[in-house]
């Protein structure tokens, strides 16, 4: 307490040395997060909490107090009159409470004004593209979600939309192929599979200097609200696949898409209740359920696929993961994000190797997808790629040999001990006194 006659501390008597003590400002690492965001940041006005409070903490309106939103699973809703237009919901298409609360609550974490909910992350692109007109320009990356690059491929083909893949790596290259015509800007980071760093506030700067219609769109499914805020580093609109971290249970598909614009946000509204993409009320629970468990699934998350990154490039493999400080856009990613996900890729330098390896897992189960409680193993140029022709993959350098592991919550030791027993199994490493010696793969060999 004060002493009498001395002026009130603020901060009702805790100082803020006090203060910044029992209030750590540490990411899920344990390393020191930058200050809060300054007053005038979009973020800071909407969220009171740490994004972990925000996770659990809802205000639910409902007539009984139900801590739980409840699933409002119904098609049509009463109107007390036949003038129209008179209460917030007649027909589910156009708008459902659940899906509302989703939207809402998903609003503060994605540090957006508006959310809006459809039926998977494709869907959320769809909804995105189709502000689109044809002979408009889109400059995008050369690692792309396999998906995304067929429905860019699709629009190129099918409704004169130009599509400009470019190395999103290099700000400068993509501040080269921008036009007047060029629309949008369409960025993914971590990329999918190659896991490489786009820096999301200079090409949003230079995107926006050469042309300040473009809308610059960020796919931050690899990283989820909980690590990235592409709104707060300049993007125009976020999306990413609900599918993946923020349900984190792979029960549903789900996509979201945020900004900070509500005439953008009314046209996006406009194609959903249009053309009927709005997420179900029963997958708007269970997302809602999901994304409670966020922080902490993506704590363990991340420290498994540390741990299994530095067990992989301790044996001589090539990892690809930005929380190896051998990556080596390390720096740029922890400049924009609170921590380095849990999908990571290596390769093996041999097809039939790698092939070998992923057939011999078997806590890590072979599927694509990621951002769930479970372990998965892939062969993206087979698996989630594929849709990506054998050409283009091998133009934009896609090693046809890598592996990629997405991270759950089991057991660390247990998922090293089932990975290390298929990289013996395979023949990729030999087992001798001293350890694991990887076989023909780049790179050092670990002692
Ligand atoms: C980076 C990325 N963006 C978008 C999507 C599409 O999400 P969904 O499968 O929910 O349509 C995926 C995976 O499917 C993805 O990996
Ligand atoms: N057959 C599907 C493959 C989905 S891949 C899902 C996910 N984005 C991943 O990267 O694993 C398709 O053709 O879309």
């Amino acid at each position: 307490m004060a002493a009498p006659n001395e002026p009130p501390t603020p901060n009702g008597g805790l100082d803020n040395k006090l203060l910044s003590k029992l209030l750590p400002r540490v990411d899920v690492d344990g390393h020191d997060l930058p200050p809060s965001p300054a007053p005038s940041s979009p973020s800071a006005g909407r969220r009171r909490y740490a994004l972990a409070t925000e996770l659990v903490f809802t205000e639910t309106k409902d007539q009984y107090g139900a801590s739980s939103i409840p699933i409002y699973q119904s098609a049509t809703f009463k109107q007390t009159s036949s003038s129209g237009g008179q209460q917030e919901y007649d027909y589910t298409r156009s708008g459902n409470p659940t899906r509302t609360h989703l939207e809402r609550h998903l609003a503060k974490i994605m540090a957006a004004s508006r959310v809006l909910a459809v039926g998977s992350g494709m869907g959320a692109l769809d909804v995105i593209t189709r502000l689109l007109r044809p002979g408009d320009e889109v400059v995008t990356g050369d690692d792309l979600y396999g998906g995304t690059n067929r429905l860019l491929a699709y629009l190129s083909s099918n409704q004169g939309v130009v599509v400009k893949h470019v190395d999103t790596t290099d700000p400068a290259r993509v501040a080269e192929v921008i036009t007047p015509k060029t629309a949008m800007v369409l960025l993914e980071t971590p990329t999918n599979p190659l896991i490489k760093i786009v820096d999301i506030p200079t090409i949003a700067r230079a995107s926006h200097a050469a042309n300040p219609s473009a809308l610059v769109v960020v796919d931050n499914t690899m990283l989820s609200p909980m690590l990235c805020n592409p709104l707060d580093l300049g993007a125009d609109v976020v999306y990413e696949s609900g599918t993946k971290y923020l349900s984190g249970h792979h029960d549903i598909m789900a996509g979201v898409i945020g900004c900070n614009d509500s005439a953008l946000a009314d046209k996006m509204y406009f194609t959903i209740n249009a053309t009927g993409c709005g997420l179900s009320p029963n997958d708007s629970f269970l997302l809602m359920r999901g994304v409670k468990t966020l922080a902490i699934r993506m704590e363990k998350q991340q420290a498994n696929a540390m741990r299994i990154a530095e067990f992989l490039e301790g044996h001589g493999f090539k990892v690809r993961y930005p929380g190896l400080k051998s990556h080596p856009q390390y720096d740029l990613h922890h400049s924009m994000a609170r921590g380095a996900g849990a999908v990571l890729s290596f390769e093996t330098g041999d097809v039939a190797l790698s092939e070998r390896i992923v057939e011999a897992a078997r806590l890590w189960g072979i599927s694509v997808s990621f951002g769930c409680v479970n372990s998965l193993i892939s062969m993206p140029c087979r698996m989630s790629h594929a849709s990506i022709d054998a050409k283009t993959r091998a133009e934009r350098q896609m090693p046809e040999d890598i592996i990629r592991l997405c991270v759950g919550i089991e057991d660390v030791e247990d998922l090293i001990d089932d990975l290390s027993r298929a990289l013996v199994q395979a023949g990729a490493v030999t087992l001798t006194i001293d350890g694991f010696h990887a076989n023909g793969v780049e790179g050092e060999v670990a002692a």
